[in-house]
């Protein structure tokens, strides 16, 4: 099996997984490493609550929200919202769209806000603007990606899988114009045309 094709649920993932378009930064098997030590560290942060919410924002949280929670040893519910800033572009459009909010109140809960990437923080920004004037006890970011190049607004990461350059990355949930949210790893596209 390919380090590309291992993953927390290996067994639905292809043993061939590859494109010679892409270029590979994280594996699958990197990536499943990393996201175990972040559930381990939630884990640690939050003994004994039982308050959390763990809040995936849909589409490309998809995978690692799926992942974390699965690593996180802790009573908690999940919710999830839809917001669109990249529309189907690779240039945020600087204001986020609701599509779908979540269907839980969160006053009083301890939140964890899964985002697959921080980019410019735009997005982060005025979600943590629009979660917190709904009364969260407290609100923390887990990113499985952080790009701090392009970064426009100063947002907290409390839990960061890893940082990237200032490439349009795609997999594990990210997409470009939809494309490759289903890649095991996290890529670059070397040609976009194609
Ligand atoms: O830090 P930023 O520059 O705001 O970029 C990060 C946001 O952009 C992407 O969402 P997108 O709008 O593409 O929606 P999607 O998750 O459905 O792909 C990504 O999933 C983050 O939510
Ligand atoms: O690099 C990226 N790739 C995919 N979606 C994104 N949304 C913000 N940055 C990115
Ligand atoms: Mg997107």
């Amino acid at each position: 099996m390919s380090n590309q094709s291992s993953s927390l649920n290996a067994s639905i993932i292809p043993s061939e997984f590859t494109n010679p378009n892409l270029e590979v930064l994280y594996t699958a098997e990197q990536i499943k490493q990393r996201v175990i030590q972040l559930g381990q560290q939630i884990s640690q942060d939050y003994a004994g609550n039982k308050n959390l919410v763990l809040i995936g924002i849909l589409k490309g949280s998809c995978i690692f929200m799926a992942d974390l929670m699965r690593a996180v040893d802790l009573e908690l519910i999940i919710d999830f919202m839809a917001v669109s800033s990249y529309k189907d572009g690779t240039v945020s459009s600087g204001d986020i769209e609701i599509l779908k909010d979540l269907t839980h109140p969160i006053r009083g809960k301890d939140v964890i806000i899964c985002e697959d990437i921080v980019d410019t923080g735009l997005t982060l920004f005025r979600l943590t603007e629009i979660l917190g004037s709904r009364g969260a006890n407290s609100i923390r970011v887990a990113t499985l990606l952080d790009k701090p190049e392009t970064r426009k607004k100063e947002i907290k990461i409390d839990y960061c899988g890893f940082q990237v350059p200032n490439k349009f990355v795609v997999g594990c949930g990210l997409d470009a114009a939809g494309r490759y949210r289903n890649l095991p790893f996290i890529g670059v596209v070397k040609n976009p045309s194609l």
